[in-house]
């Protein structure tokens, strides 16, 4: 791929899809309240990581968006992917200490990172609908494959024994709750004129309501996950956080993830995938 842009094609290189990525991750983190997250002054339900565990394992990151997105745009068979998700996961280990910040956007992100270096190889922008495409066309058979497989992870050992759709899954299945539930919220919430970090919550909230998140399943079992669903849920019907009485709602909800140690860090990656899109948007 290109290092730079030709003046007629509207595409992205590969240093900037990777650029966007790291931004919407800090985008991420810096919301606040969250529910359990981590932000930029407060830990969540989280004893062992901080704001700034999560800056070091952003600045051991920063590269691998970049070099995935020149694999995709190179063609490469997702094996190549995988590997470079794995030495991204070892530098994230250990720039964290061995705490665990990031491996699910390493895997998100990674993959719609590729297939945006993908469409940018053809001069071609990463829409929803030319993504969703590119992903399954190109790595598909491979997702699938690769979500059969039983995960020795916390998240996807409880997904398994609860019957539950982990994050390998939702890949093989092109992403749904992205394109179908975090981006058409985010969308809907600037066009109400919500505030940068309203809509952000809303569309936090709006993955929370139906995403099989593993975090929450492993650490709450199936309880804790319908807990944070219905929450989400009832979130959203009283107004959400553009309403009146937002700002105090996401503090009580956050207050009680606390208090049953929760954290939603499936949903957090989906709200930081669908800030990636509207950066490259
Ligand atoms: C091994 C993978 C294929 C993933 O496999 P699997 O399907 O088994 O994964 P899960 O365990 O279900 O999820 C992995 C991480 O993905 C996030 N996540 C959770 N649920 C979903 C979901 N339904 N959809 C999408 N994403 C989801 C989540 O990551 C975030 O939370 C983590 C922090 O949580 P925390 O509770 O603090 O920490 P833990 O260490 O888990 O435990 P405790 O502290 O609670 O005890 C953080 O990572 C966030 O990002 C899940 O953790 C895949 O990972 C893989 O193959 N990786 C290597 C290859 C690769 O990356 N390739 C890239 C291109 S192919
Ligand atoms: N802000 C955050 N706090 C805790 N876990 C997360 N996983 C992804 N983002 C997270």
């Amino acid at each position: 791929m290109r290092a730079h842009r030709s003046p007629a094609s509207l595409a992205p290189t590969a240093q900037e899809i990777g650029r966007a990525a790291t931004l919407a991750l800090h985008d991420e983190l810096a919301l606040s309240p969250k529910p359990g997250l981590v932000t930029l002054t407060d830990r969540g339900s989280h004893a062992d990581m901080d704001a700034h565990t999560f800056m070091r394992s952003l600045f051991a990151l920063r590269g691998y968006f970049v070099r995935i997105a020149e694999l995709g745009a190179a063609g490469a068979a997702f094996e190549a992917l995988e590997r470079c998700g794995i030495a991204a996961e070892a530098r994230m280990l250990a720039a964290t200490g061995g705490i665990n910040t990031h491996r699910g956007a390493i895997f998100m992100l990674g993959l719609l990172c590729a297939s945006a270096g993908a469409l940018a190889a053809d001069g071609l922008r990463p829409t929803p609908v030319a993504l969703r495409e590119t992903l399954a066309r190109r790595w598909g058979e491979a997702l699938t494959a690769r979500a059969l497989r039983p995960s020795a992870l916390p998240g996807g050992v409880a997904a398994r024994r609860l019957g539950l759709r982990s994050a390998s899954a939702e890949a093989a299945l092109g992403f749904p709750t992205l394109f179908e539930t975090a981006v058409p919220a985010l969308q809907a919430a600037r066009l109400r004129g919500l505030s940068t970090t309203a809509a952000r919550l809303d569309t936090l909230f709006a993955v929370m309501a139906v995403l099989d998140d593993s975090n929450l399943a492993h650490r709450g079992g199936l309880a804790g996950l319908h807990f944070a669903q219905a929450a989400a849920r009832g979130f959203l019907a009283a107004g959400g956080a553009g309403g009146p009485e937002g700002l105090a709602a996401t503090e009580a909800i956050a207050a009680e993830f606390v208090r049953r140690n929760l954290s939603p860090g499936g949903a957090a990656d989906t709200l930081a995938a669908a800030c990636w899109l509207e950066r490259l948007s």
